[in-house]
């Protein structure tokens, strides 16, 4: 590792800063550990929802891609929105000479039902880029749709979970609760033995954004070489005091507070 560890988010944008890239190197800021990021898309969007969607043509994403991959260190990476198959095409084969932990967020809609990746590229995303992860952290509906299957309990989460990893060939697989009724509980399974994360719901409608930040905090722990237990631990304390101290800002679903561990010492 050099001087500090080093964080790369591959995604597309958020303008009111609560998710997409925005909220990713946020996040890696706030955990100290340097962060860069690659955009695919330019999205319009806010707490209600999203307006417009500019996919960066393929060859500056390349460009991009190369800009950083020829020049800086990279310690643990993360992708987020990857819209089409084309761009999945380039980005799966400009990550495999990282060879360093890699987070799939496997972001298909926005917290306010916006799609934001084309149906035909989820069967890409499953196929191809699932398999080159450490970890991929889909939410209960992403969870179900790559597995053809509903899952609506945490026993369903874990059926599913070894299905993500023997079969689909995920390096680890993280099944995000939030959507679930009762406590917030996150399945943990990395082919070996499983692990629950479990907190009390916070009640609040200010969660847009939660999954970048959950998966960007992951990555910034891991590139700092932490185990992967260690990493979710650590990141699930961090996205919970993020939501416990969300911001009511905007008219729809607020952002999560990045800010989350300074205030939870100022309580102290
Ligand atoms: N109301 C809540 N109280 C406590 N924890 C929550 C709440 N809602 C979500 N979480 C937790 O937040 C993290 C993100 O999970 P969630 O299921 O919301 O992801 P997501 O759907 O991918 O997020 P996004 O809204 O960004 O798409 C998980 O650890 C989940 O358990
Ligand atoms: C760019 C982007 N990525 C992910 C999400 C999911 O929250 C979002 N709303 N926007």
């Amino acid at each position: 590792m050099s001087q500090v560890a080093c964080a790369l988010t591959i995604a597309g944008t958020d303008p009111s800063g609560g998710a997409g890239i925005q909220a990713d190197l946020k996040t890696f800021q706030e955990l100290k550990s340097y962060g860069m990021s690659v955009i695919t898309s330019v999205v319009a969007q806010n707490t209600t929802g999203v307006g417009a969607i500019h996919h960066v043509p393929l060859d500056i994403i390349k460009e991009q891609l190369d800009s950083v991959l020829s020049d800086m260190p990279i310690d643990a990476f993360k992708t987020g929105m990857i819209a089409n198959i084309d761009m999945m095409k380039l980005i799966a084969e400009k990550i495999t000479s990282i060879q360093k932990p890699y987070i799939m967020d496997p972001v298909m809609v926005a917290t306010s039902g916006d799609a934001l990746i084309e149906e035909k590229a989820r069967d890409y995303l499953r196929e191809n880029l699932l398999p080159l992860t450490t970890l991929v952290t889909p939410n209960l509906s992403e969870a179900a749709f790559l597995i053809e299957e509903k899952i609506t309990n945490i026993d369903e989460m874990k059926q599913a979970a070894v299905k993500i990893v023997d079969d689909l060939g995920a390096g680890a697989v993280l099944i995000k609760g939030g959507h679930l009724e009762g406590e917030a509980t996150d399945v943990l399974y990395d082919g070996d033995s499983f692990h629950s994360f479990t907190v009390k719901r916070i009640p609040t409608k200010n969660t847009h954004g939660t999954g970048c930040t959950y998966s960007a905090a992951i990555t910034a722990y891991l590139s700092q070489g932490m185990t992967l237990y260690q990493a979710v631990e650590k990141a699930k304390h961090f996205v919970t005091a993020a939501i416990k101290y969300s911001f009511p800002l905007g008219s729809g679903n607020g952002p999560t507070n990045h800010f989350a561990l300074r205030e939870e010492e100022t309580v102290k």
